[in-house]
């Protein structure tokens, strides 16, 4: 069993200690140093080279001869080293190469964003690449510039595609990046364009202005040096002004000049158009993050949201074509039988002076309501009163009449259908409303009686009371809401207790204990036939209750659905003990035989459960075939406020249920009632049999599984009492840690010590008695952790020092 355990505990661990591959901080400043001291290394040799790297090429075929004296600043090592990346490599493209080791240094050292590096490590790298190319496409001229990975490609590119081929191919990258890198795009070059046709005129007219300005002066005979060079500059208006100039004249409107002041405002108009189209650019204010939120996001980023199901990422969701489709599916409208009943209603309420003002009908499944508006005036009152008389004038069985419909202000008649049609579990898990639902735990029941897919959510209901006479379709209810979940949840998801005193109905559901079933952790079978086995699990159900209200409140989350949201955001640490909660549904099938061999043990577990489970993920649902008051008791009841209810013996049983009659008046066969507290659905349960649960989890099983079944935590019943004479010298090698760690926690747990110790079921209870005999620890309480005697780690050295002498 140990070792069962010991595999449970390796199979979750890889996947949390993922995040722990981060360096310490001094181990950073380490690695980020050499990485610095790498790239002026590198940068001092290429430097070196490109004076020296002549000399050091004929001493480097000797490589590494000790003797030889090199030229490089670095000498063997950076000859080396240069001759490598530069002559054989990239060629001059790779001091980007020495720019890179640095900035990784700079980053490894300040713990900057390592996603921000990788892009620069890829582009510096694509750089290097193009320019490698690029100076080998002048190879001829500049010769090894470009390295010899540059000119190799470069003759490969031009024995292909030929010089020009190659020179487009090389444009052709520049703009990829540009556009890539910065985002440009056909605007940018247009805009780039347009910019320095706009410079060019603006300079070439604030030349023009100096040389008008120049005329309000009066100016020597000789011109002065600059206007000499504008006039060579500008030889055409220049040859235009000249006269003016010559003349000393103020400025005159002569053709020419009107033209120059034109061209001055232009340039203003044009700035004045521009100015509504500059954009405001607003700054984005951040948020200011707590630290840990910015651990969490770093977490994240590096290795992205916590995956559960990444353990068996190739699971697969059994496939629809394994449930069985029906001929006699889908609705048959049958006239005659409609007009036959109509006219038998119509009849009947009129024998006692109900008059009818409109009927209609809506056919379902298995049976058809007949909505009825009654005259005015007619009470209500009345026809609920005379229910039992109009059933019995129809003459039908399992006609149930709802007087009012709620939120209708109709009366409703239901009456069998002479052929009923089987919904198969295939038609409601194909159904869009249970394939697309958002639902935590969604199951698929059955169709209404308008025919509609009925979908509820486990989680909400939250718990799930079933009961109805024998042979009436309750196995295959719970085997519809197992299927259900089979078909929407992941096993990391979900795992199931199954309780099953009657030994046959859930025994298929074996081949998926190391899916979806959870264990004790000292139990062979995951499927607990036996009796006295249930109050552990239940116990233990108990203990997991408790450990995952302890961990809500250490994680400050309310519900299982945000704590695990929160682990999922990795802003939860694995190593404090937090771990992704699975849903757990707790199926007992025939809860009656249970209460009647163990009474209270069973009651007040379940109990507990149902009243504070809830919020943890741990949902029941319990079937039983007797609905007495003395097994459904008062206490489960107010605990299950949603029910289901096929069809019973008696009016009483249909009470103690539902709370009401009508159970008593189905037609059986997966006929039911559905309550979930105020309204009653009538539904038709789903049809799944027994081949097709087989193929279902025959498909499950053949697929990789996890080690071992979900273990719950450890529960020591009383029967397995402590021997507390335990030696001192035969006590656990482990015994001081685990000392340590019961009393750091102040909790007495052996499920404590088999997480922290990772050690087996049975050795962690070893401890554990170990502790007790020591006084460590006190004695056994149920499905409470023991009390632990001793306040903190220097009264535990006392204690065991104590010990010795
Ligand atoms: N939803 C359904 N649609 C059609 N037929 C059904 C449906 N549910 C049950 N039946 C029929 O009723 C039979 C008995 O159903 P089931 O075994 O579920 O009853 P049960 O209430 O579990 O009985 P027991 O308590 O004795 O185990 C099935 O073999 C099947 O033929």
């Amino acid at each position: 069993m140990a070792k069962k355990t010991k595999k449970r505990n390796t199979k979750t661990k890889p996947k949390l200690k993922s995040p722990n591959f981060k360096l310490s901080s001094q181990q950073k400043l380490i690695f980020g140093s050499l990485l610095i001291i790498l790239g002026v290394l590198l940068f001092v040799s290429f430097l070196s080279h490109l004076f020296e790297g002549k000399e050091d090429q004929s001493l480097l075929a000797n490589f590494p001869v000790r003797s030889n004296e090199y030229k490089n600043w670095a000498k063997q090592g950076g000859a080396w080293l240069s001759e490598l990346f530069i002559d054989k490599g990239f060629g001059i493209a790779s001091f980007i190469f020495s720019g890179l080791f640095f900035l990784s240094g700079i980053y490894v050292t300040l713990n900057l964003k390592k996603a921000k590096l990788r892009k620069h490590w890829i582009w510096g790298t694509l750089i290097v690449i193009w320019l490698s190319i690029f100076f080998g496409f002048f190879s001829h001229k500049y010769g090894m510039l470009g390295g010899t990975i540059g000119y190799e490609m470069n003759t490969f590119f031009q024995d292909y595609i030929g010089k020009i081929g190659t020179a487009l191919l090389l444009l052709f990258g520049l703009i990829t990046y540009a556009a890539i890198r910065f985002k440009a795009n056909g605007e940018t070059f247009t805009n780039l364009f347009k910019r320095a046709k706009k410079e060019f005129k603006d300079e070439f007219n604030s030349t023009k202005d100096n040389i008008t300005e120049a005329d309000d002066v009066p100016i020597d005979n000789s011109l002065t040096e600059e206007a000499e060079a504008i006039k060579s500059s500008f030889e055409i208006p220049l040859e235009n002004l000249e006269p003016t100039i010559k003349n000393h004249s103020k400025l005159n409107p002569t053709k020419k000049d009107t033209e120059l002041e034109v061209s001055i405002t232009e340039p203003e108009l044009k700035t004045q158009e521009i100015k509504p189209d500059v954009a405001i650019e607003v700054e984005e204010i951040k948020e200011e993050k707590s630290e840990r939120d910015n651990l969490a996001d770093k977490l994240v980023e590096d290795f992205g949201l916590f995956d559960p199901t990444l353990e068996l990422g190739k699971y697969q969701f059994p496939p629809l074509d394994l449930l069985k489709q029906y001929n006699t599916e889908g609705i048959t409208i049958d006239k005659d039988e409609l007009e036959e009943n109509k006219n038998r209603i119509v009849e009947t309420l009129s024998n006692y002076k109900i008059g009818i003002q409109s009927i209609k009908a809506t056919i379902g499944p298995t049976v058809t309501l007949y909505e009825i508006v009654p005259d005015a005036g007619v009470r209500i009152s009345k026809i609920k009163n005379l229910e039992d008389d109009i059933a019995l004038s129809l003459a039908a069985l399992g006609i149930r009449i709802i007087a009012p419909i709620p939120g209708k202000g109709t009366i409703g008649i239901e009456v069998p259908n002479k052929k009923s049609t089987i919904v198969s579990m295939h038609s409601v898990i194909a159904a869009q409303k249970f394939q697309k639902s958002e639902m935590q735990l969604p199951i698929a029941l059955g169709k209404t009686i308008s025919n509609e897919t009925f979908v509820v959510d486990l989680a909400k209901m939250p718990h799930l009371l079933m009961a109805g006479a024998t042979g009436q379709g309750k196995s295959v209810g719970l085997n519809a809401v197992l299927t259900s979940l089979l078909y929407k949840k992941h096993p990391a998801e979900v795992k199931f207790v199954l309780v099953d005193p009657k030994k046959v109905e859930l025994t298929l559901f074996n081949k998926i204990e190391r899916h979806y079933l959870a264990k004790l952790p000292d139990s062979e079978e995951a499927i607990i036939t036996d009796n006295t086995k249930v109050i552990n699990t239940l116990n233990s159900l108990c203990i997991e209750m408790d450990n995952r209200y302890e961990s809500l409140k250490n994680a400050f989350c309310r519900n299982i659905a945000e704590y695990n949201a929160k682990f999922k955001a990795r802003k939860l640490n694995p190593n404090d003990g937090h771990q992704f909660l699975p849903y757990i549904v707790l199926v007992v099938d025939e809860f009656a035989d249970l209460i009647m061999t163990a009474g209270k043990e069973v009651e007040t577990p379940i109990a507990r459960l149902a009243q504070l489970a809830r919020a943890i993920g741990i949902h029941l649902i319990i079937a039983t075939q007797r609905p007495s008051v003395n097994v459904i008791t008062g206490i489960i009841k107010a605990n299950f406020p949603a029910r289901i209810a096929f069809r019973v013996t008696s009016k009483i049983d249909s009470r103690t249920i539902l709370d009401g009659s009508g159970a008593d008046q189905l037609i059986g066969r997966g006929d039911m009632l559905y309550t979930q507290g105020n309204d009653m659905i009538r539904l038709q349960c789903a049809f799944v049999d027994t081949p097709e649960v087989e193929r279902i989890t025959e498909f499950i099983g053949s697929q990789k599984a996890y080690p071992d079944a979900h273990l719950l935590p450890e529960y020591v019943g009383e029967e397995s009492g402590t021997s507390l004479d335990v030696d001192i010298a035969d006590r656990d090698k482990l015994f001081k840690d685990a000392a340590q760690i019961i009393v750091t926690a102040q909790q007495g747990s052996a499920s404590l010590l088999q997480r922290k110790l990772k050690l087996g079921y049975n050795r962690a209870g070893r401890i554990i008695d170990q502790l007790e005999a020591a006084g460590i620890v006190g004695s056994f309480e149920g499905s409470k952790a023991r009390q632990v005697l001793v306040p903190d780690l220097s009264a535990l050295e006392q204690l065991l020092e104590n010990e010795q002498q």
